[in-house]
């Protein structure tokens, strides 16, 4: 093996967050021999210091497979080197639309489907069908992100296990991926205890932000948890996502049934485009197989026959499901066998074959 060979096999190796290959991202230096093997210097950029070893034990790994020793050197990026990944990443995140910049993913043409997920009140586990759901896709072999809305309830970080905050590279925000999932949240710049009380605008510019500046490429589906009801931020989002497509959640209980009833018809008014109602925690299946509605029956149903919109899921209460997203595990990956992973599985399904909505409203912009 000459270096040049032993070079394009390491710069296969992809960068865990930005997902794009060393050599793409000029992240590697050329192998140079030495006495006894081979030397590489891979290039650090200011937050990714901790992102050295994995990259490295592929590397290795790469190397072990062709049998040649290998010495990897971690090089922080100089301030050229920087601007130069700064402006790779740039042109992979925003598009000029006119006298706009646009981030690739809202712009017209975008093949991204952006998919809102939204409850009249909080814990109907909205959350967890936004994860199970975004996972699901990921399962079936599209590129995913999760935009964390739910500012002041954010819990998508812990369900994911994602730890890592964004890097930052030049103006270019990296979300932390987990599960092949692009991730961003409120929650990645707070203390977990710490409660948020942005005011407004606050929040405004943050969600501009996290619309604008995010590397989120041309990923195919960007899931959002939407803060319960509608208040200030869903109205910026509705704003900035034009092309946002929006799923109630809500429990088979007559009375979140018709909170979610209240709050979908508010989503209305704003002309968010409704596309379908998922029932949460619709039974339990006890050891004996048999099923068990705890919290009573047919909320989703009726929710979905008065807002004339298609019932797309009906999701069981499993004790794995909460379990994963306390520790960061979910269950679309951790048990896929498992009565609810196969349900989020089928509802994937049905997003997709449902298409995206067809409206875009070119009078909404970010700037
Ligand atoms: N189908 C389910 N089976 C078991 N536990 C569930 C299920 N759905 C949600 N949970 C659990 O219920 C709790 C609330 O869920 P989640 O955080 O997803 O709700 P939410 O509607 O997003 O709440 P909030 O808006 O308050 O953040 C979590 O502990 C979650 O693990």
């Amino acid at each position: 093996m000459n270096t040049q060979e032993l070079y394009s096999h390491l710069g296969k190796v992809v960068e865990p967050d930005i997902l794009e290959s060393l050599a793409d991202l000029e992240m590697i230096s050329q192998v140079t021999k030495k006495l006894g093997g081979y030397s590489v210097e891979l290039l650090t950029y200011p937050a990714n210091g901790g992102y050295f070893d994995p990259i490295a034990d592929q590397m290795e790994q790469i190397a072990q497979e062709y049998g040649v020793p290998l010495e990897i050197k971690a090089r922080a990026m100089t301030d050229a080197e920087i601007k130069k990944l700064e402006s790779h990443l740039l042109d992979k995140t925003l598009i000029k639309d006119g006298e706009n910049r646009v981030n690739r993913l809202m712009a017209p043409g975008s093949r991204t489907r952006v998919l809102g997920f939204s409850s009249g009140k909080g814990g109907v586990g909205k959350s967890s069908v936004t994860v199970g759901v975004a996972s699901a896709l990921a399962r079936r072999g599209h590129s995913v992100g999760i935009l964390d809305a739910d500012v002041y309830g954010f819990s998508i970080p812990r369900m994911l296990g994602a730890v890592r905050p964004p890097s930052l590279i030049g103006k270019v925000m990296i979300p932390p991926v987990r599960f092949g999932i692009k991730t961003m949240s409120v929650g990645y710049f707070v203390a977990d205890d710490t409660p948020v009380i942005w005011r407004g605008p606050m929040l405004h510019k943050a969600l501009e932000q996290f619309l604008l500046d995010v590397f989120w490429g041309e990923i195919d589906y960007l899931c959002v948890d939407l803060p319960p009801g509608t208040g200030d931020v869903t109205l910026s989002l509705a704003e900035y996502l034009p092309k946002i497509e929006t799923f109630v959640v809500t429990t088979p209980q007559d009375a979140a049934e018709r909170v979610a009833q209240r709050s979908a018809l508010a989503a209305r008014k704003l002309k968010l485009p409704l596309r379908g109602v998922i029932e949460n925690m619709s039974y339990f299946r006890g050891d004996d197989k048999k099923r068990y509605d705890i919290f009573g029956k047919g909320g989703g149903e009726s929710l979905a026959q008065s807002l004339e919109l298609p019932l797309i899921g009906t999701i069981p209460i499993e004790i794995a499901l909460r379990e994963g997203g306390d520790v960061g595990n979910p269950i679309v990956f951790a048990s896929p066998e498992s009565e609810v992973s196969v349900e989020f599985m089928r509802i994937a399904q049905v997003i997709e074959a449902m298409g995206p909505a067809r409206i875009y409203k070119s009078e909404l912009k970010v700037r």
